[in-house]
């Protein structure tokens, strides 16, 4: 089995936004935070972390898991309207009583750098321009990065949420790729991902996709990134146990989730420069 690997392309996306960037104004990001998650937290620092690599500033709004949805309603606004934001993110998850999908209306879709405002996706869905969930962006990147081919192919997302397994659907509709998505409710999991030449697991549960999920020589990809007792990170596939059927599998940590950090600082790059 093949292990395909997110950290050098990411490194690359990064040398290239760091390229663009040194060119033109400084872009800024704007993240804005209203959890006490960890994992959340973990993302918002690696974030800010590979923006100040990169040359682009990062200004966190953290507005704490007490937050109410007025109030990040009123930051998304504010942000948006300020010229000298060209990024804004809003981190999940939310406090109870607060709505992402309904919040992330407040994002001007030319700073959605992650694809979160719902005109965002259904551009996506329409297959105009549009930035895409970096996350969902992250898949497509490594399947590209790998040559792997999708025209015509038999995929299968399982997870059907609105930062990764709707977009990514629309994303390999748009490559000619036949998409069957699969959920919570999917009867029989493993007879429709076992049908799948590219299976992208994208559900938060550690380990659910195993061997009888997988036929031999797939494509998998493991979105995943789910908090172990030990501290560590765990994909949502048992990667031990589809390692002697899939044909190649992403790792976690290493995979998707470096190169989907690398993808929301070139969308702010880019952001930037359509200004
Ligand atoms: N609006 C929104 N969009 C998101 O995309 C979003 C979010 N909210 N909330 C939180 C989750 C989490 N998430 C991760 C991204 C990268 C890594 C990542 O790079 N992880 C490293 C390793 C981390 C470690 O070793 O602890 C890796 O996979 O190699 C992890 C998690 C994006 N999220």
């Amino acid at each position: 089995m093949k292990t395909l690997t997110g950290k050098e392309l990411a490194a690359a996306i990064r040398a290239e936004t760091a390229a663009r960037v040194a060119d033109g104004p400084q872009p800024r990001l704007a993240v804005v935070v209203a959890t006490a998650d960890e994992a959340s937290l973990w993302y918002v620092r690696s974030i800010a972390k590979a923006a100040s690599g990169v040359g682009i500033a990062c200004d966190l709004a953290d507005l704490g898991p007490g937050a109410t949805a007025t109030g990040i309603r009123e930051t998304l606004e504010r942000l948006s309207a300020d010229p000298g934001v060209h990024g804004v993110m809003l981190q999940t998850p939310l406090p109870p009583g607060a709505s992402a999908q309904e919040l992330a209306a407040a994002i001007d879709p030319a700073k959605d750098v992650d694809g979160a405002n719902p005109l965002s996706l259904g551009r996506l869905a329409a297959g105009l321009p549009a930035f895409a969930p970096a996350t969902a962006a992250a898949v497509m990147a490594l399947l590209d990065h790998y040559g792997v081919a999708l025209e015509g192919r038999r995929t299968v997302v399982v997870g059907r949420s609105t930062v990764v397994g709707k977009p990514l659907a629309h994303l390999l509709l748009g490559r000619n790729a036949t998409v069957t998505v699969c959920h919570s409710r999917t009867r029989d999991l493993a007879a429709v991902t076992s049908t799948a030449e590219v299976l992208v697991a994208a559900v938060g549960r550690a380990g659910l996709i195993g061997a009888e999920h997988v036929t031999p020589g797939a494509v998998v990809i493991d979105v995943g990134t789910n908090p172990t007792e030990d501290g560590g990170l765990a994909g949502d596939v048992d990667s031990a146990a589809v390692a002697d059927r899939a044909g190649a599998l992403t790792p976690v940590p290493g995979g998707v989730g470096p190169v989907t950090t690398a993808l929301l600082l070139r969308h702010t790059a880019q952001a930037a420069d359509l200004r």
